[in-house]
């Protein structure tokens, strides 16, 4: 299936629901929950040190450092997963990426709070490529200046195996979230690769 074009204004994000079968999807899944080291790391919230909740890890080339929410990340070197999808992610979306960052939402209560992906090493209008797997989310999308660009949130359900771009001008002037949900839900694990301007 090929990407198909959201019609949000000032931004660019565009989503395969069907970039990896679902048996890659599954496999994937599989390697990555016990192959990546995965960590909870504490964030500054309103001062004070909280843990996310979520897992992450933080894979790419070694110059690729990169600072997120206050903390300053090494990368860990490729895997030959993580590698391969790089590829195929690269591929997809006409670019090439030196990192990808990994989160793991390991029940309903784990979530993304409301962000851009506006880091300055990312440069001004960043391609961010996502890869979802695992149980399906909601991901939101809401503009940062609602009443200029008179748009309601956006929900979109993210499956296993699907790809997510974004582009253009949407992190300047989007915000997006993983909520948490009440419902009973399994495991989701996301990557978005990144690439980051090394000095
Ligand atoms: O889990 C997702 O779909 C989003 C992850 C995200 O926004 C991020 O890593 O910056
Ligand atoms: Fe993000």
């Amino acid at each position: 299936m090929p990407l198909t074009l959201l019609p949000l204004p000032d931004a660019e994000v565009l989503l395969d629901p069907y970039f990896l079968t679902p048996a890659a999807a599954d496999d994937l899944l599989a390697e990555l929950t016990t192959s990546i080291g995965w960590r909870q790391e504490p964030i500054k919230l309103f001062g004070k040190e909280v843990l996310q909740p979520r897992l992450t890890a933080w894979h790419g080339d070694p110059a690729a450092r990169y600072s997120y929410s206050g903390l300053a990340w090494e990368p860990q070197p490729w895997t030959p997963a993580l590698q391969a999808l790089r590829v195929q992610v690269e591929a997809a979306a006409a670019t090439s990426f030196n990192s990808v960052l990994l989160n793991l939402y390991r029940a309903g209560q784990d979530s993304m709070g409301w962000h851009a992906d506006n880091e300055k090493e990312l440069g001004p209008a960043p391609v961010i490529a996502s890869v979802s797997l695992g149980a399906t989310r909601r991901f939101r999308l809401k503009p940062r200046d609602a009443a200029r660009t008179r748009h309601e949130p956006v929900s979109l359900e993210l499956p296993a195996g699907s790809l997510l771009l974004m582009r253009g001008g949407t992190q300047q002037h989007w915000l997006h979230a993983v909520p948490k949900t009440a419902q009973p839900v399994g495991p989701r694990l996301n990557l978005t690769f990144r690439q980051i301007t090394t000095t």
